[in-house]
């Protein structure tokens, strides 16, 4: 048996080194391997001492024999740690810990070699004196308590092993080398072999997602191009292939590239090929690229004149007032009379709900019933706007502030709305520097134009909407805390039409009776379905409900078969939950037995298949049942029974 002794510095090391040399080198080799503060009670004697470092050798050299043979390990990184570190951003300032400057600087050499070379190591080990306030990321060989605590990130890619050269002189010295050099190559290279597929996936999947990226952005209008720090283009996609590749190239890239190392501009007008383009300048800072995205001035122009038409075309008027809303059910009464009074004051006011339940309707309502309502009411849906034709759109833009399009510049509808009220639907969905430029709005009571110096006041009621859950926005950091709190100041919940089921019927005949050029009349059935639909669209699938039963009929009486698919498929009926699904069911079995059914029997059942519901629960649940019209409840012997429209269902 041939016997190694192992000397390393930490017990990390001895670990690592054991477990390396054990797995090449079998159970031929008896091992006793000591960290430096380990104790040693007698001298080492025969046998062949592996010492982990130059450094170590003088302080364990008194422990060691003549008849000893020593070898000091050559080291090299562990393959198996070091894809964490390709998640650093390429030219980071990384530290690199290790225990003296001299290893840290080997350690950093290493790194550089195996091709980690894209990020900029600092070496840092004890009492190196290093302001390390700006470093963000530490790599260790094994060394982690030697980083300094303020740094976030550290990456420890495990102690350096053995290299190849040093085991092959272990195994001469050990008289090992023919019998197992083959083997241990063979594993060596097998091993690296193995971490190399690793690295080439991780690569694969990065080229493949880079292709992916290529692949949209070839197919976006917009002009993209992409230059590095020194202005030499780095990617060009499909568009601005097209629109370069002409004779006056040089020209225009001349122009482009003047645009972007003009620092003062972010946007700006170039004329390409006899054509406007917009052009928009993106930087990044590591890596150092300028993107330069250029948009086809004339179509702009053209969204923009569509948006102003249909705006204009509504007449900056308020089409609705309280009177318009029909309803029935309590909870609308009661919104409707909190929004008569929140019409009286100035704050902004936030409406939420899902889409259909009439937050336009109320927003024009309460500009009508406000001391603005002599003065223009403004509806704007920031759903599919591009960013800068909002920007412009709201704020409006000074002469030659991008486009140049226009002498004089462009009136904002901020200003057109001075003194009314503007209505900003779909809020959810804006972009920060709009949210930025709105807040300012709600703070200021002021305006900025597109390229404009200076602030214009405007005295403008803002009414927001949106059918997202602002709150979860804020919380997820998609929407400023600040502009959620300032546009909230006022908030109105409209319910879904499916919780506020007296108003279902009451529409349907509202909308029949506008729209229906002869009477009439409703079965009971279709009622049934009506009523227990979920209305996903709520009011305006209501409404388009009506206007396709009207296209289709023929005969006096609507019946299930003149309905949308939608609402005869019973799945979309079910607003149920499942306990109430659980009680309509055991209702349906009993009332089929002719047998009565308390609350007392359902809560016992309700235990048997685990739903557990106390008799006061049940109660609650009958209740509701009830007034949503699933149950009758009678005094005496019939007890509680499934209405006919419970009966459609269960
Ligand atoms: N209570 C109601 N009475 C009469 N009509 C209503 C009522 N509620 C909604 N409507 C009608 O339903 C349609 C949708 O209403 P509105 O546009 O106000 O909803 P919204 O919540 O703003 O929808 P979205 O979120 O999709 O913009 C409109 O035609 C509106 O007139």
């Amino acid at each position: 048996m041939n016997k190694l002794v192992i000397f390393s510095g930490t017990s990390s090391t001895k670990k690592e080194i054991v477990d390396q040399i054990s797995t090449l080198l079998g159970d031929n080799l008896e091992i006793s391997a000591y960290a430096t503060d380990d104790d040693i009670l007698y001298p080492i004697s025969n046998s062949l001492v592996l010492v982990t470092s130059p450094l170590i050798l003088d302080s364990v050299k008194p422990l060691i024999r003549e008849n000893c043979k020593i070898i000091v390990a050559r080291r090299t990184l562990n393959l198996s740690n070091l894809d964490k570190i390709l998640y650093i951003n390429p030219n980071e300032n990384v530290l690199l810990v290790n225990d003296t400057y001299d290893t840290a600087i080997e350690s950093i050499e290493l790194l550089k070699n195996f091709g980690f070379d894209f990020i900029n190591y600092t070496p840092y080990y004890p009492n190196s004196h290093i302001d390390t306030s700006n470093f963000k990321y530490a790599i260790t060989p094994g060394e982690p308590h030697l980083v300094p605590h303020n740094i976030e990130n550290v990456i420890d890619i495990g102690p350096r092993i053995i290299d190849i050269t040093t085991i092959v002189e272990i195994l001469s010295n050990l008289s090992m080398l023919n019998k197992k050099s083959h083997n241990i190559s063979a594993r060596y290279i097998n091993k690296i072999i193995s971490l190399s597929r690793e690295l080439y996936t991780k690569n694969k999947n990065i080229k493949e997602l880079n292709e992916l990226l290529t692949r949209l952005i070839n197919h976006i209008d917009d002009a993209i191009i992409c230059f590095d720090g020194n202005l030499d283009m780095k990617f060009i996609n499909n568009s601005a292939r097209k629109l370069m590749q002409t004779e006056d190239y040089d020209d225009n890239l001349y122009k482009i590239k003047s645009f972007i190392s003009n620092q003062k501009l972010i946007e700006s007008i170039l004329y390409l090929n006899g054509c406007e383009y917009i052009a928009i300048k993106e930087l990044s800072y590591e890596p150092e690229l300028s993107i330069c995205i250029l948009k086809n001035a004339r179509e702009r122009i053209n969204i923009e004149n569509k948006l102003r038409k249909e705006i204009k075309n509504r007449g900056y008027v308020a089409k609705y007032s309280f009177e318009n809303i029909i309803h029935k059910s309590p909870v609308m009464k009661d919104l409707i009379n909190i929004s008569k009074k929140l019409s009286q004051s100035d704050f902004s006011i936030l409406i939420t709900g899902e889409s259909g339940t009439g937050k336009e309707l109320f927003a024009s309502s309460i500009h009508n019933y406000s001391k603005r309502k002599n003065a223009p009411f403004l509806a704007i849906n920031f759903a599919s706007l591009p960013e800068e034709i909002i920007e412009s759109e709201l704020f409006g833009y000074e002469e030659g502030a991008f486009t140049g399009a226009k002498k004089g510049g462009k009136i904002g509808l901020f200003e057109i709305a001075n003194g009314g009220t503007i209505f900003l639907d779909e809020i959810g969905d804006i972009t920060p520097k709009i949210q930025l430029r709105l807040l300012r709005v709600l703070q200021e009571k002021e305006i900025l134009k597109v390229g404009g110096s200076m602030p214009i006041p405007i005295d403008v009621r803002i009414i927001a909407a949106t059918n997202k859950d602002l709150f979860t926005l804020v919380r997820e950091g998609k929407f400023r805390e600040d502009l959620y709190y300032r546009l909230k100041k006022l908030y109105i919940k409209l319910p879904p039409l499916r919780d506020r089921r007296d108003d279902i019927l009451h529409l349907f005949n509202y909308f029949l009776d506008k729209k229906s050029e002869y009477p009439l009349e409703v079965s009971k059935e279709v009622k049934d379905i009506l009523l227990s639909y979920n209305w996903p669209g709520n009011v305006r699938e209501l409404e388009n409900t009506v206007e396709y039963i009207l296209a289709i009929i023929e005969d006096d009486v609507i019946k299930p078969h003149h309905l949308p698919e939608d609402l005869i498929s019973t799945k979309r009926h079910c607003s149920l939950d499942d306990v109430e699904v659980f009680i309509l069911k055991t209702i349906k079995d009993f009332n089929a037995n002719r047998k009565i059914i308390g609350r007392k029997t359902l809560s016992e059942l309700s235990f048997e298949c685990g739903l557990n519901l106390s008799e006061q629960q049940i109660r609650s649940k009958l209740n509701i049942l009830q007034q949503n019209g699933y149950i009758e409840t009678s005094r005496g012997k019939v007890g509680i029974r499934l209405t006919s429209k419970a009966n459609s269902i269960i």
